[in-house]
C-alpha cells in the first residue's frame, strides 16, 4: 500500500534523470570548464521548474501520446521554485520547521502529472428536469389534511398556525398524528430527514396528555400538573438532539403551559437536574446514558406513570452502543409501571422508535423495546410494495429535491478542487448562503479551518513582516491576530474564511467536532444557525444527524461517510421540509468509485438526479477566470497549491497541524463499516498524493502514521531509493502483505477506540 510507485508520481532530481554528458580529452581544467559551460546551456534551456515542463511538454504533445523516453522532471526545492515569488513571511524570527525545505525528503511532484483516471466511465443521461422533482418532505399545503382534522385540539392546531408558522402538516405528520391518536399500539416512524418527525411525535403525545387534562378537579384548573406525574420519556443520543427536541417541546406547550417539560443530559451538576426531577416534571427528554443514572440513584425519579416512551435517531442510539443502555431503561419502566391515579392513563405503555434509516441495527432495537409495532411511513402505499421490501430494508430514502453530485478527484487534486468549488460556490453573493463541509476527523476539520482562514494577502503579510524586521515587538503582532480572532468568536472555532471569501461577498467559516467543549460547540453551532452572513460549517458527523440547522444550501461530504447511514444523515441537512438544497460528495478513482452504486439507492428512480463531475471541471471554475489571461486555470491552481504548502513549510505550528490531520485521516480511512470497505480500501490509498492534499511535502512514511509506518530498514531503503531515483516498485510487492496487516490491526484498534469513545462516559465527544 503505502508508498508504492510514489517515486514515480514526484518529480525527481536532473542528475538522477539526465546521463551526464563525457568529456575527454585536454587537460581536467579544460574538461572541467566544458562541462560547467555544457551544465549552464542546459539549465538556461530548462524550463525553471517542474510544472512548467510538464505543460511545455503538453503542449508540444497535446496528445499525450507515450514518449521513449521520461519527461525531464527535477526534484523542486523552494530555490528553485518556478514561480519566482518573493519569500514567504517569517515572522518572528526563524520560524523554519524543523526539517529544512532542502531536505531531500521532501519532494514536490506536480499536481497533474500521474493522477489515477476514473475507472468507470461516465453513464449516458437521459434527458431529464430535475429541477422539476416534486419535494418529498414538504408540508402538504394543497391537501386536505390540517393539523384539526387529523385530530389535534383546535386550540393545539390554533397555537401552532399563529405562533410556530405551521400551516399544513408533512406526510409524515399526516400518518402518525392520525395513528398515535388513534391506537396504542407501538411504532416504527420512517421517513426521510427533514420531514418533520420530531412533531410527528411530539404532536400527538402532547395531546394525549392534554386530554388527560380535560377533566378538572376541585383542586386545580386543570387535572394534569407537574406533580401528576412523568407520563412521557424522550430519549435521545446527544445533548444537542435534546436540546433541539427540547425547544421544540417547549414551544408547543406554550399553549399548555400546566404541562411540564425537562431535560437531563448531563453537562451539568447532578444535584441541579435531581432537583429539577423532584419538583415533577410531565415529560422528560434524556440521553441514555444520564437517564440510567437516575433511573439507579435518584429516588425522586418515579417512572411508575410512564405510558409514552420515544426513542429518536434509533439507528445512532445503536450505533453510538447504547444498546445496553436502553435494554436496562425497557426493563426498569416495564418492572416499575403501576397503575395511574389520574383518569385516562392508558394502562400500557406505548413505545416510538424514530429512525430516517432502517438498517439491521434499528430492526435489532425495535426487537427489544417494541412489540407488535405499526410501521408508520409518510407514502402508506409503501407497505403494500412487495417487490422493494426486501431492498428497501438496506436502504434508505433521500429528499427528491435534493440535488446531488459526485466528483471524480484524484487524492492530489483533493485539496486545489474543494477550495475551488468553494470559491465557485461563493463567487456571486446570495447564492449559497450556508454551506457544511463534511471531514473525517477533528484532526482534519482543524487543519483546513487554519488553512481556510489563512491571511493570503501576500503583500499585507510583507509589510507585517517588514514591519517586524523594523522593530515591532513579534507579541504586539500576535496580539493582534489573537485580537481579530477573538472579535469573531471567543473559542477560535469562527473566522473569516479567506480562501473563498470575495471584496462582496464575505464567508465566514466555522468549525465543529467532538473534541471541543460542549459549551463551544453550542455557542459554534447557534453562531451558524443565526448567522444572516454567507458562511461554511466545516466538521465531522457530530453534526450530521438530525440537527436542524436553518436553511443550509450545500451539504459537501470532502471525505465520505464511514456508512451509507451517515451519508444519509449528512445529505439531509440540506433540502429540508421541502427546501431545495444541493450536496456534493469527493471520491476518488479507483474503487471509490464503486460508492456511486450506493448514492443511487437514494433515489426511487435509480438515481437519474445524480451528476457527476471531475477535478478539472471543478478547477477551471473555481481557479479559472478573466483577470489574469496570461494564467490558465492549471497554473493558478499549482500557484495556489504551492502557496499553501509554503505556509505550512513556513510555520511550524501549521505543518504539524498538516502531519498531524494526514495520519489522523489516514487512520480514520481505514474505519470504514465492513460491508462498504471494499469501496474505501486503505490498500488503494495512495499516500504520496494524499500528502499533497495536506499541503504536504514530506514523504508519507517520514509522516509517522502510526500503525503504517514502514520499520528502520524500509525507511532506510526508501531513502537510497529517492536519492537514486529508482522507483520503489519492486518492494511495493514485497511490503504490501505486512503493510495490509498492520493497517488492518490499526483499522482494528481504530475501531475499538472509537466505539469505546462513543459508548463511554462522555457520549457526545464524537471525533
Ligand atoms: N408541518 C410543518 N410545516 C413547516 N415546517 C415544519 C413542519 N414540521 C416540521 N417543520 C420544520 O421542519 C424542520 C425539520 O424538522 P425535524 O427536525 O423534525 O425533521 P426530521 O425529520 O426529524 O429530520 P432528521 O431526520 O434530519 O432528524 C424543523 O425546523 C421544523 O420546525
Amino acid at each position: 500500500m503505502a508508498d508504492d510507485g510514489m517515486l514515480m508520481n514526484f518529480s525527481i532530481g536532473d542528475s538522477v534523470i539526465k546521463p551526464e554528458a563525457k568529456f575527454k580529452g585536454g587537460t581536467w581544467r579544460d574538461r572541467l570548464t566544458a562541462k560547467k559551460r555544457s551544465a549552464h546551456r542546459v539549465s538556461e534551456k530548462e524550463p525553471r521548474d517542474g510544472e512548467a515542463a510538464a505543460r511545455n511538454a503538453a503542449s508540444k504533445n497535446p496528445n499525450q501520446i507515450q514518449l521513449g523516453t521520461r519527461p525531464v522532471k527535477r526534484q523542486r526545492t523552494e530555490d528553485t521554485d518556478s514561480f519566482n515569488r518573493p519569500s514567504a513571511p517569517r515572522s518572528g524570527g526563524d520560524r523554519r520547521p524543523q526539517q529544512h525545505p532542502r531536505d531531500p525528503r521532501q519532494f514536490i511532484s506536480s499536481l497533474f502529472s500521474s493522477n489515477p483516471e476514473a475507472r468507470n466511465p461516465e453513464e449516458p443521461k437521459e434527458e431529464r428536469d430535475a429541477e422539476d422533482a416534486k419535494p418529498t418532505n414538504a408540508p402538504l399545503i394543497d391537501g386536505l389534511d390540517t393539523f384539526t382534522n387529523l385530530g389535534l385540539s383546535p386550540n393545539l392546531a390554533a397555537h401552532l398556525l399563529t405562533k410556530l408558522e405551521l400551516k399544513a402538516p408533512t406526510a409524515i405528520q399526516t400518518s402518525s398524528i392520525t395513528q398515535l391518536l388513534k391506537e396504542e399500539s407501538d411504532a416504527f416512524i420512517q421517513a426521510e430527514t427533514g420531514s418533520g418527525k420530531t412533531l410527528a411525535y411530539l404532536l400527538p403525545l402532547v395531546q394525549r396528555i392534554m386530554d388527560l387534562s380535560k377533566a378538572k378537579n376541585e383542586h386545580t384548573d386543570t387535572q394534569v400538573h407537574r406533580d401528576s406525574g412523568l407520563f412521557a420519556i424522550i430519549l435521545a443520543p446527544t445533548r444537542e438532539l435534546c436540546k433541539q427536541i427540547s425547544v421544540v417541546l417547549e414551544n408547543i406547550l406554550r399553549c399548555a403551559n400546566w404541562i411540564v417539560c425537562g431535560t437531563v443530559i448531563g453537562g451539568e451538576k447532578k444535584k441541579s437536574e435531581k432537583a429539577r426531577l423532584r419538583k415533577g416534571l410531565n415529560i422528560l427528554v434524556a440521553t441514555p446514558g444520564r437517564l440510567v443514572d437516575h433511573l439507579d440513584n435518584t429516588e425522586a425519579l418515579d417512572v411508575s406513570n410512564v405510558r409514552w416512551l420515544v426513542l429518536d435517531e434509533g439507528d445512532r442510539l445503536m450505533d453510538m452502543g447504547f444498546e445496553e443502555e436502553l435494554q436496562g431503561i425497557v426493563k426498569k419502566l416495564d418492572a416499575r409501571q403501576r397503575p395511574s391515579r389520574v383518569p385516562g392513563v392508558p394502562t400500557r405503555r406505548t413505545t416510538i422508535l424514530c429512525s430516517a434509516t432502517l438498517k439491521m441495527n434499528v430492526q435489532k432495537l425495535g426487537e427489544i423495546s417494541l412489540k407488535d409495532a405499526v410501521h408508520i411511513k409518510a407514502d402508506p402505499s409503501d407497505e403494500d410494495d412487495e417487490k422493494s421490501n426486501k431492498e428497501e430494508e438496506e436502504s434508505f430514502r433521500v429528499p427528491a429535491q435534493l440535488k446531488q453530485s459526485y466528483a471524480i478527484v484524484p487524492a492530489k487534486l483533493r485539496l486545489v478542487s474543494l477550495t475551488a468549488y468553494l470559491k465557485r460556490t461563493f463567487m456571486r453573493k446570495g447564492s449559497v448562503m450556508k454551506a457544511i463541509v463534511f471531514m473525517s476527523c477533528a484532526d482534519v476539520v482543524d487543519f483546513h479551518f487554519e488553512l481556510f482562514s489563512r491571511n493570503q494577502d501576500r503583500e499585507q503579510q510583507r509589510k507585517s513582516d517588514e514591519e517586524e524586521k523594523d522593530g515591532k515587538d513579534e507579541k504586539d503582532e500576535k496580539d493582534e491576530k489573537d485580537e481579530e480572532k477573538k472579535k469573531l468568536s471567543a473559542h477560535g472555532t469562527i473566522a473569516p474564511g479567506r480562501a473563498f471569501s470575495t471584496p462582496t461577498n464575505p464567508v465566514l467559516l466555522h468549525r465543529l467536532h467532538g473534541s471541543l467543549p460542549q459549551n463551544v460547540r453550542t455557542a459554534t453551532l447557534g453562531s451558524f444557525s443565526r448567522s444572516t452572513e454567507a458562511c461554511v460549517m466545516i466538521c465531522t458527523d457530530v453534526a450530521s444527524r438530525g440537527l436542524d440547522l436553518p436553511n443550509v444550501d450545500l451539504v459537501v461530504e470532502y471525505d465520505p461517510a464511514f456508512s451509507s447511514d451517515d451519508h444519509t444523515h449528512r445529505i439531509g441537512r440540506t433540502a429540508r421540509v421541502g427546501r431545495d438544497g444541493r450536496a456534493l460528495i469527493f471520491l476518488q478513482p479507483g474503487c471509490e468509485e464503486n460508492y456511486v452504486e450506493i448514492l443511487k439507492r437514494g433515489y426511487r428512480d435509480g438515481g437519474k438526479a445524480l451528476t457527476r463531475t471531475d477535478a478539472n471541471e471543478i478547477l477551471k471554475r473555481g481557479f479559472g477566470g478573466n483577470d489574469n489571461k496570461k494564467k490558465n486555470w492549471e497554473e493558478k491552481t499549482t500557484d495556489w497549491q504551492i502557496d499553501v504548502e509554503r505556509w505550512a513549510l513556513d510555520n511550524p505550528e501549521y505543518l504539524e497541524m498538516a502531519r498531524r490531520a494526514f495520519q489522523s485521516h489516514v487512520r480514520a480511512y481505514a474505519t470504514h463499516t465492513s460491508a462498504e470497505r471494499s469501496m474505501f480500501d486503505i490498500k488503494e490509498l495512495h499516500l504520496g498524493h494524499l500528502a499533497k492534499s495536506f499541503a504536504l511535502r514530506d514523504r508519507p512514511g517520514k509522516i509517522n502514521v502510526p500503525g503504517l509506518r514502514p520499520g528502520q530498514e524500509d525507511t532506510k531503503k526508501d531513502f537510497k531509493a529517492a536519492r537514486n531515483g529508482v522507483a520503489g516498485n519492486k518492494r511495493k510487492a514485497e511490503e504490501a502483505p505486512s503493510a495490509t496487516n498492520v493497517t488492518d490491526e490499526a483499522a482494528r484498534k481504530m475501531r475499538a477506540k472509537m466505539r469505546e469513545h462513543m459508548s463511554g462516559a462522555n457520549e457526545f465527544n464524537l471525533a
